[in-house]
Order: structure tokens, then C-alpha cells, then sequence
């Protein structure tokens, strides 16, 4: 793919979402759908969506008992998205169904580390370790678990490529280098996070708030 910019289209509204992806499309690679979006429109939205032709990352990051994931992700299967989201804290087992009940052509990504935490926040859910740590060793459960690949941060993503050189590895968390950061407390740049070893980068609001999000996205991409 020659652009790896997945822009997040973060808004229940339809027609919004809609206009916002006609207006980025030519600057992106593909379209991240979440939890807002599809909460409010579901499976018929995300249809909307597809025909504007580029490819979707659906990003529910599924997160149940083994038998209630796999049984969603075959909900999901005629949606075909391109890219798939599921928690690694799920488990071994959740993430092999979740694998095993996916399309031939969807890739199921597991979720490490939100890029929303830090150090501090970590602790604070009982875990011992770094985040370093704790992402190493979610990718690592994923890697054998058999999914294509993982979430993390820019700021472990090189060493999960260390790890796993063949794995699909998503960045979302990244701003332009004076950008504001929001609720993100992992951030790197785009380009830092390609450099690092990143398959896509998932970026949202430094595009979609943008006074102009078409420009934002091109001068994005033009310093990757
Ligand atoms: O799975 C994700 O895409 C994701 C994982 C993560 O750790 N952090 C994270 O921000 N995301 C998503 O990436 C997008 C980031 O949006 P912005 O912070 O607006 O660029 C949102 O749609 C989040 O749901």
C-alpha cells in the first residue's frame, strides 16, 4: 500500500462520516470505523462507507469469552473489512477463535496497550512491568496465537518488530510534531512511528478536527 495513513473516522453521524471520507480519500489509504460509528449505524453504515472504495479498518476491539467473540467476528463476516481489531488481554484461546472465525481476507489485530495509558494508568490495573513490557509480551501471546497482528504505541512498536518482523503492526497515538496530544499519553510523529517498524498509522483528529482536513492529510502523508 503506497499510503499508510488510516484515517479515524470517529462520529455517530452518517453524513458526516461520509463527507469526511469523500473529502480525505485521496490523501489516505484506508478508513478506520469504531466504536462511535457503529454503534449509531451498524452494519448498514459501514456498507455507506465501503462504496466510496477504499479499504476499512473495522475497529470494535472485541474483548469477551472465547465462544461470544468468535460467534461477533461471524456476525461480522460479511462485512469483510480489510483489518479487524480485538483485545490481546482476551486471552490465548479468545484470540485463536477470533482468528479461526474471521474471512480469509481480514486481518485480526490485537490490541496491546491502549495508546491512551501510561506507566502509571498500568499499575493502577494491577499490572507489574513497563509498558515496553506489557506490550511485549501481548504481542508475543498474539504471535502464537496465530492473528496477523498487533495495536501498540509508536514507542514500542520497534521492538515488536524486532520480535515479529512478519506482523501487521498498528499505530494509532500519532501527532505532527506541535500537534495537540487530547487523551493520547503515547504519542509519537507519523514518521517516527514508519521508521520504527509501523505497518499503518491511524491518525483521526489532527486530520478530522482540521480546520482543512484534505490539507492536513496531505501534508501528513507528504512527510512520510
Ligand atoms: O485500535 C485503535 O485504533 C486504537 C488503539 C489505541 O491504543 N489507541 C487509539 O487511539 N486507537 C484508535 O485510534 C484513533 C486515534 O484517534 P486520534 O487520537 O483522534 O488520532 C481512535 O479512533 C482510537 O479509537
Amino acid at each position: 500500500m503506497s499510503n499508510r495513513i488510516y484515517v479515524a473516522i470517529d462520529t455517530p453521524d452518517l453524513q458526516r462520516a461520509h463527507a469526511m471520507a469523500q473529502r480525505v480519500r485521496h490523501h489516505v489509504g484506508g478508513l478506520k470505523l469504531g466504536l462511535e460509528f457503529f454503534c449509531a449505524n451498524g452494519a448498514a453504515g459501514f456498507r455507506e462507507i465501503a462504496h466510496i472504495g477504499l479499504p476499512i479498518f473495522l475497529d470494535l476491539k472485541l474483548h469477551d469469552i472465547p465462544n461470544t467473540v468468535a460467534k461477533a467476528v461471524q456476525a461480522l463476516g460479511p462485512l469483510a473489512p480489510a483489518i479487524l481489531t480485538v483485545h490481546a488481554s482476551g486471552g490465548r484461546a479468545m484470540l485463536e477463535d477470533a482468528k479461526a472465525a474471521a474471512p480469509t481476507g481480514t486481518k485480526v489485530v490485537a490490541v496491546t496497550m491502549l495508546t491512551s495509558l501510561d506507566a502509571n494508568d498500568l499499575g493502577e490495573t494491577g499490572v507489574i512491568g513497563s509498558p515496553a513490557d506489557h506490550v511485549r509480551r501481548l504481542a508475543d501471546l498474539a504471535a502464537e496465537a496465530g492473528v496477523d497482528g498487533i495495536v501498540c504505541s509508536g514507542a514500542e512498536v520497534a521492538l515488536v518488530h524486532r520480535a515479529w518482523p512478519k506482523g501487521f503492526l498498528v499505530v494509532p497515538g500519532v501527532r505532527p510534531a506541535d500537534g495537540p496530544v487530547g487523551d493520547q499519553k503515547r504519542v509519537v510523529t507519523p514518521r517516527a512511528a514508519l521508521d520504527a517498524g509501523a505497518s499503518i498509522l491511524v491518525i483521526g483528529r489532527p486530520i478530522t478536527q482540521a480546520d482543512d482536513p484534505d490539507a492536513a492529510a496531505r501534508a501528513i502523508a507528504a512527510t512520510l
